[in-house]
């Protein structure tokens, strides 16, 4: 990938440019504008920096989100909607709040409405009517989880979906969702632009998964690993309570263990963390099997966090399924633990007790914590800055403490993944004493 790759789109050039009045202190200070050449470096190291030096290349950077002097739209007849696509995360309400909010008050764009259950809500046929949104009717819903819009997953025709923009006069779409989500978003804008419409389309991204890649995190992924770790020290309460008590915490992550690696990394307390990045066998000296047992002969108990898309590969892939948006249903990991190491440690006659925990839904379908309410806060806000400013097929972003902007292609390029050579996964292994490879000798 080359620096060209990652400037973010702008429609064609305004009629009207507008300004934006400048947030300003009573002595007449204000808060700078955003230009459009204002960047943030990948990697900051001084030794890429050097090497880029060396060899000419202009590194790769991403463009910095804030405010812009000079608007494409103007906010008096601008109109603008709102659709939550996929699975629920935690601050989903936020952002919705925080762009009405920040469109109503800063902007004084007034005709916003709200998309009913993700992109199907577009579609004729399911009768879902748009909702009309303004402040009183976003006030509070922060303190809920969900989404207050609805959402689904499943491919929906994208002609309609323009058909149903242009017919509702709408020049703003901003789609909150994840991976899936941003692939329809650009699939929206390429028609858009073969229409030569001048319709923005901004995406947000929402996914416990924390999978999207070149942003440092989604919004969502904090609270989820938060309440995950309230789960894991109970499940340690159990996992102690018997002699080689074994207690197995299965947490989402459909491809990406950040929610199991950085759950564990908080407790302390966890003594295997297994995520789909990780190949491990279940036989052999340094199998799973073994390892676990060698730890119960040790300390009498375990405490094991297993990611939902972990050891996929102990199942047949001929039976494999996908959900109405073509993702891959995972198979119970954590189930299939279980009935593996019950069949083990019988055979043997080695005493266990085991204990299996599946939170589920539970960690995605609560209201944000603080930090990612701020986070859902911020995002939206320079979302809706970008937008205004007439950006588009974007995902608003952050990284090396910038919000930043993105094209979506790029963020969607390949899935971001625990590099298992990398510092995170380290740290779990030396915050777990987990051996660096369960693979047979
Ligand atoms: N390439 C694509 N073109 C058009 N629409 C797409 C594309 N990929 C996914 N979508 C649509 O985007 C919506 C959301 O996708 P999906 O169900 O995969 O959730 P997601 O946004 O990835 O969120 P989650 O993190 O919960 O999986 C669905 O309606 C899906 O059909
Ligand atoms: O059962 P659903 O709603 O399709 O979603 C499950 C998936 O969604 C996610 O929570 C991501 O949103 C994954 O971790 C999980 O695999
Ligand atoms: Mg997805």
């Amino acid at each position: 990938m080359t620096h060209d790759d990652f400037k973010v789109k702008v429609l064609g050039r305004a009629e009207v440019k507008s300004k934006l009045t400048p947030s300003s202190l009573s002595d007449g200070t204000a808060f700078g504008f955003i230009e459009n050449d204002d960047r943030v470096l990948i990697n900051t190291t001084l030794s890429n920096y050097k090497q880029d030096v060396e060899t000419s290349k202009t590194p790769i950077s991403f463009e910095i989100a804030g405010p812009h002097e000079y608007l494409y739209f103007n906010p008096s007849n601008t109109k603008v909607a709102i659709v939550t696509c996929g699975g629920l995360c935690p601050g989903v309400n936020n952002v919705i709040q925080s762009v009405v909010n920040q469109l109503y008050y800063r902007y004084k764009v007034k005709q916003i409405v709200g998309i009913r259950y993700g992109y199907e809500g577009f579609i004729a046929k399911y009768n879902h009517q748009e909702v009309e949104l303004t402040p009183q009717s976003v006030d509070k819903i922060h303190f809920f989880g969900g989404t207050v819009l609805g959402t689904s997953r499943g491919d929906q025709d994208i002609v309609q979906i323009v058909d149903r923009l242009s017919k509702l006069n709408i020049n703003i779409l901003f789609c909150i969702g994840g991976d899936g989500t941003l692939r329809g978003a650009h699939a929206i804008h390429q028609e858009i632009h073969r229409r030569n419409l001048n319709i923005s389309v901004a995406g947000i991204p929402k996914t416990i998964d924390n999978d999207i890649n070149f942003i440092d995190k989604s919004f969502g992924f904090e609270t989820a690993f938060t309440i995950a770790n309230d789960i894991i020290r109970y499940a340690h309460n159990e996992a102690i309570g018997a002699y080689n008590g074994i207690a197995i915490v299965k947490l989402m992550g459909r491809n990406s263990g950040f929610i199991a690696a950085h759950a564990a990394l908080s407790v302390h307390e966890v003594n295997l963390v297994l995520i789909p990045e990780m190949a491990f066998d279940m036989d052999g000296s340094n199998g799973f099997l073994n390892v676990l047992q060698r730890r119960l002969e040790n300390r009498h108990h375990a405490l094991i966090v297993v990611a939902e898309g972990a050891g996929q590969h102990f199942f047949d892939s001929a039976t494999l399924e996908k959900d109405a948006s073509g993702n891959i249903k995972n198979k119970d990991i954590g189930l299939f633990l279980k009935e593996k190491i019950t069949e083990e440690f019988e055979a043997k006659g080695f005493p266990f007790v085991l204990k299996y925990i599946d939170p589920s839904y539970i960690i995605r379908s609560a209201p944000a914590n603080a930090n990612d309410s701020k986070f859902c806060g911020l995002l939206a806000q320079n979302a809706v800055h970008a937008a205004m400013a007439g950006k588009t097929d974007f995902v608003v972003g952050h990284w090396n403490s910038n919000f930043t902007l993105l094209p979506i292609p790029i963020s969607v390029s390949k899935r971001k993944e625990i590099d298992v050579e990398g510092e995170l996964w380290w740290n779990v292994i030396e915050t777990t004493g987990q051996p660096a490879s369960m693979k047979k000798q």
